[in-house]
């Protein structure tokens, strides 16, 4: 679960996040919509205390990331717009890499399982990352999200660039791990994966949180219309 309560962050006398309250709850997809600076990604990184907090708490699975920052650490994954891997090794060799560091340890049929069960197709596995394209790395993210059983999944705009299939494979990465109760943040400019992949949908002005809904609740005309309206006003 993942909890922001009154949540500021302030650059100077610049405003990037005031007062945000927001709750994920386990199996929850949470997507934040809002145009560019709109304070998405602040939110992520608090969560993640890349930074720190001008005023306002944030908890994972209700530990103050402050004061548990190792302890709430090892319960995120975190999959940027740009994942970072090591470019010269495999695909799976980046896996058992990034699981040693957690000091997991899976044998090598583990790995190849966990890689295949993310969508890569199997001649991918041993081939070296250079050669992936930005879909695949996101899989091996997925891959370790899952082999470090994340309870909680944090995405800053992880299908920006994809083409519509390997979207539409991440948006099923997702929808598996909410199976799982994984709880989810995800940023995003994608207004249809919000709508089809979200549970609930948010959206960002200017630092602040002016809707939240359950994506249920509307249809996807009306959010787009609602959206618009919001950028625009
Ligand atoms: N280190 C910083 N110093 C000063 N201002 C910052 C800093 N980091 C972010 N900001 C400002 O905070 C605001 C929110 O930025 P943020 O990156 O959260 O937006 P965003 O909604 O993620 O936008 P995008 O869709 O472009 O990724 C922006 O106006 C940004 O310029």
């Amino acid at each position: 679960m993942l909890e922001a309560k009154n949540l500021t962050k302030k650059y100077g006398n610049f405003t990037a996040l005031n007062e945000l309250n927001l709750t994920v709850n386990p199996g929850d997809i949470f997507c934040l919509l809002g145009a560019n600076g709109a304070g998405k990604s602040t939110t992520i990184n608090l969560f993640l205390n890349f930074i720190a907090p001008s005023s306002g708490s944030v908890f994972i699975n209700s530990k103050d990331v402050n004061k548990y920052a190792q302890e709430t650490k090892s319960m995120i994954s975190y999959i940027p717009e740009n994942l970072m891997l090591y470019t010269n090794l495999t695909g799976i060799e980046n896996l058992e890499f990034f699981c040693s560091l957690g000091g997991l340890k899976y044998t090598k049929i583990e790995l190849e399982k966990l890689i295949i069960d993310a969508g890569l197709q199997p001649e991918f596995i041993h081939q070296r990352v250079k050669n992936y394209s930005k879909g695949m790395r996101q899989k091996i993210g997925i891959a370790l999200a899952v082999a470090r059983k994340s309870s909680v999944l944090l995405l800053d705009e992880p299908t920006s660039g994809l083409d519509p299939k390997a979207s539409n494979e991440f948006s099923e990465l997702l929808l598996s791990m909410k199976e799982k109760g994984v709880t989810t943040l995800m940023a995003t400019h994608d207004l249809f994966r919000a709508k089809n992949t979200g549970t609930h949908i948010g959206i960002m002005k200017g630092g602040n949180l002016i809707e939240e809904f359950q994506s249920d609740n509307i249809n996807f005309q009306e959010l787009e219309r609602m959206y618009i309206n919001h950028m625009h006003n």
